[in-house]
């Protein structure tokens, strides 16, 4: 009994860090979170961002068949939440989402060129730029699962 116990706390825990790893909050990026004008900002980088994946040979075929409105509602509210905004994340940990994609890392660098571009055209200032790319790095441990 003790022993089921401890092992639930345990397992709550640990998805507490992975719901946490998916949308890591910082305070610092407080500042940022205006650079990419608001909410309103990231919907809109969110468009072009989701349009140059479609129109990416190599980030295409992972995306055709998804629900792509509700992958941006994610993707909106992730970067909100990374960039202090009022925002909450409830979508799925990297981890979880990201799961049998067979995503690699070639795949990872050109979904990060595609939103680069996509905030070059939004004239996302490049210190904003870099301090969310930072937060964004280290998800390839969750999503990049093969070589
Ligand atoms: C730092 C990089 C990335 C971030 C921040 C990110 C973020 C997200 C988020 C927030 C979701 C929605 C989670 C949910 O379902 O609740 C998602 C889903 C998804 N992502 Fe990513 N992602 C990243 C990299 C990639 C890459 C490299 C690919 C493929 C090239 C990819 C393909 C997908 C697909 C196909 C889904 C939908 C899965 C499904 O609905 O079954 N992602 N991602």
């Amino acid at each position: 009994q003790q022993a089921s116990g401890s092992m639930q706390a345990m397992q709550d825990s640990s998805n507490a860090k992975a719901m946490a790893a998916s949308a890591p909050r910082d305070p610092a990026l407080k500042p940022y979170f205006a650079d990419f004008g608001g909410k309103a900002g990231l919907k809109a980088l969110m468009e072009d961002f989701m349009a140059n994946l479609m129109a990416d040979p190599r980030t295409q075929p992972f995306f055709a068949h998804v629900d792509r409105t509700r992958i941006k509602h994610e993707l909106v509210d992730q970067f909100c939440v990374i960039l202090d905004g009022p925002c909450t994340y409830t979508g799925a940990s990297m981890a979880q989402a990201h799961r049998g994609l067979g995503i690699k890392r070639a795949d990872f660098n050109a979904l990060v060129e595609d939103l680069q571009k996509a905030m070059n055209k939004h004239n996302i200032p490049f210190r904003a730029q870099n301090k969310l790319l930072a937060k964004l790095a280290p998800m390839h441990r969750d999503i990049v699962t093969k070589q």
